[in-house]
């Protein structure tokens, strides 16, 4: 047990700072996609019997790999439904990792169990989102400071309430705030409740979900700037979940990519936002808004919805949505030829086009150069299912039935056998800009 005479500035860490002190590996979560009594079962009209028995999963994270050094902020960004707070979550353990290792100090977390796993606990905190939700409406602020430091039993109840009183000033509130009750505070304020708590049992590493994206901009900034004095005076290491690449770029040391599961960039700050190599990456800087009134709206907005993390596509999960799918091998296709096919391949796709005849197509996406060989008797018999004139015109199912057809054989013949649909990439790069290594999971980089 700590004694209370020990300095608020908390015990030695072993890890010194700059080295790993969490390193992830292959780290998976799936969840069963629903529960209760009927788990399991699926109903499936046209087989009988009508019902099987088998457990969608959704594949939330995949095979994540990854490390936090000491004293470093790591931040994690990506679309809403990614799997950043599983992720977390997971690390955290307060999720079962499906598979994969979480060391910790060199101890495997995803091992770990029952009072192995609450000890370790003290060590690592977690600040959430919602900082109305997440405290206790009848308690007052020093108890619920002191609630982890009493679970973990440290110190007595004297020393409990001098250290909560010293948080609540190392986060910026008045120490005679002990005895209000969370209500009486602001949305900042009660965040910086939160961190005192977080902070109260001496961690060595924070994940923190989100933690300011419930506030406004101008408070944003300051709560954040209170976290990077709190992380340098403690020589705390965080894990720093947001969705706002602003909010990601004003706290981060690298950055690490979300989408569908997947890690799919990681790099250092600067590298990554100014040295991006996954479209996705890409695609995503070029959606912040622009601050500049004349330019109305965002710019390269992502095409297309995320895929069900259900059934996410094989290989790249983005390849669904990429701007720059790579051509297969097999077909003989000048770069020009296979740009105008994948955007054909899209437009059929989306049925983004009324229908056309078959010249006004080859004219619309081909410039009138439709590719040759076998890749060009694929587009043509593609023509020939949408075209305004053709068999499958006039009746709406039979319409229907053209454009599908057209989407699957030109998705079959071209989407599916890319080597961004048969292999998951993961490739090492020389950083451009400082000095770290920079991963990127796109074949591009092949
Ligand atoms: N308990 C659960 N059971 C089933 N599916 C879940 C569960 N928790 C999360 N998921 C699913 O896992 C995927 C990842 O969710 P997660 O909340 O981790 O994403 P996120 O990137 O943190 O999104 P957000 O920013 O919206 O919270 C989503 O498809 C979500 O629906």
């Amino acid at each position: 047990m700590s004694t209370p005479d020990e300095p608020i500035g908390f015990g030695e860490s072993d890890i010194a700072h700059g080295e790993t002190l969490l390193e992830v590996d292959g780290l998976t979560k799936y969840f069963s996609s629903d529960s209760g009594l009927f788990a399991g079962i699926n109903l499936e009209t046209d087989q009988f019997p009508p019902v099987s028995f088998g457990v969608d999963q959704v594949e939330a994270v995949d095979d994540v790999s990854f490390e936090i050094k000491m004293g470093e902020t790591l931040g994690l960004v990506g679309e809403s439904g990614c799997g950043k707070s599983t992720l977390g979550r997971t690390l955290l353990r307060l999720l079962d990792p499906t598979d994969g290792t979480i060391s910790f100090k060199g101890d495997d977390l995803a091992e770990m169990s029952g009072e192995e796993l609450r000890q370790k606990r003290s060590e690592i905190q977690m600040i959430f989102q919602d900082p109305q939700s997440s405290l206790d409406p009848r308690m007052k602020v020093g108890q619920i400071i002191e609630e982890p430091m009493r679970a973990h039993d440290m110190f007595d109840d004297e020393g409990r309430e001098a250290r909560a009183k010293e948080l609540l000033e190392k986060v910026g509130l008045d120490p005679r705030h002990y005895n209000r009750h969370p209500h009486a505070f602001s949305g900042g304020q009660r965040q910086r409740i939160n961190l005192a708590r977080a902070l109260s049992v001496d961690p060595d590493f924070v994940v923190c979900d989100e933690p300011v994206s419930a506030l406004d901009v101008s408070i944003q900034a300051q709560v954040m700037n209170t976290m990077e004095e709190l992380q340098e005076e403690f020589g705390l290491t965080y894990l720093f979940i947001a969705h706002d690449l602003s909010v990601i770029r004003h706290i981060s040391d690298r950055v690490a990519v979300m989408y569908l599961g997947h890690i799919v960039e990681l790099a250092e700050k600067e590298e990554l936002f100014e040295n991006p190599q996954h479209p996705y990456t890409r695609a995503l800087l070029e959606s912040i808004p622009v601050p500049d009134p004349r330019e109305t709206g965002v710019r390269g907005v992502l095409e297309g919805e995320v895929p069900s993390p259900q059934n996410p596509p094989s290989g790249c999960r983005f390849r669904t949505r990429c701007p720059r799918l790579i051509k297969p091998e097999e077909y003989d296709l000048t770069d020009e030829q296979w740009k105008h096919t994948r955007a054909f391949m899209r437009a059929v796709k989306r049925r983004t086009f009324e229908p056309m005849t078959a010249p006004e197509i080859r004219r619309e996406f081909f410039g009138g150069d439709t590719p040759r060989g076998e890749a060009g008797e694929i587009v043509e018999e593609a023509i020939d299912l949408i075209e305004g004139d053709g068999e499958y015109q006039g009746d709406e199912d039979d319409e229907r039935e053209g454009w599908k057809r057209a989407t699957d054989l030109l998705l079959e013949s071209f989407a599916e056998r890319s080597i961004c649909a048969q292999e998951q990439p993961a490739y090492e790069l020389e950083s451009e800009l400082g000095t770290g290594t920079h991963f990127a999971a796109c074949h591009l980089h092949r």
